[in-house]
């Protein structure tokens, strides 16, 4: 059993404040991560975490989105390193409890070509994961041809993940409770985007990924079943639950 779990940013890092984790939310999902490692269950577990208050921050700053680039290498490595500083602190929650987590970061590994299109090579993680490692990877900046760097999403890189890995479910803990719809409600399945456009927004915070409408977009070209929860449900869904809404 494979799993591809995303930790969001809005979820482990304070989106008001630049650069300033969210201790609490991020002590609880690091802790139900090890409780589920540490009993057995899901066999393969690979990690992403967005970018919340320290990525998107200095994305906006110097004007990079996953379609406009810089080939500023200076800014490019100030988005790149605030991003490598939240997987640290990931990281090292993460051994703090005994989970045998190792970094992946994007800019190091992939690339996108003239058209756009994505080249992430998986062997890295593939192999991590039959030496027993928990792989953690992140949003990213990531060489453009044609465009310097780019932005790369977790969503993106999740979906990766979940294709390279031929991931059995993928999961994205985020401040929601699921996929509300218009009326506040938490929808129970989408299998199509045009079904609940109207009810996607983008994000509460700085966001240059698209918030929910983009995750949704992103997630509606997996295989593998992915749910959208809050923070609340993640014990129960490394536990092989389906909380929150299921994209198709
Ligand atoms: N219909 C909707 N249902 C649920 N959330 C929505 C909806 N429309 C917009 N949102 C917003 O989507 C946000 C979650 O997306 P966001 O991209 O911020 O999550 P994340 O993955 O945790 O963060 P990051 O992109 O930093 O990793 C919430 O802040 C919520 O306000
Ligand atoms: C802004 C950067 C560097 C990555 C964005 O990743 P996301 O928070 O998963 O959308």
């Amino acid at each position: 059993m494979t799993t591809v779990l995303k930790l969001g940013g809005s979820l482990v890092t304070d989106k008001e404040r630049r650069e300033t984790l969210d201790d609490d939310a991020l002590s609880a999902a690091t802790d139900a991560v090890a409780d589920a490692v540490g009993g057995g269950a899901p066999a393969d577990l690979a990690l992403v975490h967005g970018a919340g208050s320290f990525g998107h921050h200095y994305a906006e700053k110097h004007g990079v989105s996953v379609t406009e680039g810089t080939t500023d290498a200076g800014a490019a490595l100030e988005i790149h390193g605030s991003m490598t500083t939240l997987n640290r602190f990931v990281l090292a929650r993460l051994h703090d409890c005994d989970v045998p987590a190792l970094p992946v970061h994007p800019l190091s590994a992939g690339a996108r070509d003239a058209e756009a299109t994505l080249e992430l090579p998986i062997q890295t993680v593939r192999t991590m994961l039959g030496e027993g490692f928990v792989p953690v990877s992140h949003g990213d900046v990531i060489a453009h041809a044609g465009s310097g760097t780019t932005i790369i999403s977790g969503d993106e890189v999740v979906v990766r993940f979940a294709t390279g890995l031929d991931a059995d479910r993928v999961g994205l803990c985020s401040t929601v409770d699921g996929v509300y719809d218009a009326d506040g409600a938490v929808i129970d399945r989408i299998d199509s985007f045009a079904d609940v456009a109207d009810a996607l927004g983008g994000s509460d915070a700085t966001d240059v990924t698209g918030g929910m409408a983009g995750k949704v977009r992103t997630l509606l070209d997996l295989d593998a079943p992915a749910y959208v929860f809050g923070a609340d449900d993640l014990p129960a869904f490394l536990a092989g639950g389906e909380p929150g809404t299921r994209i198709d």
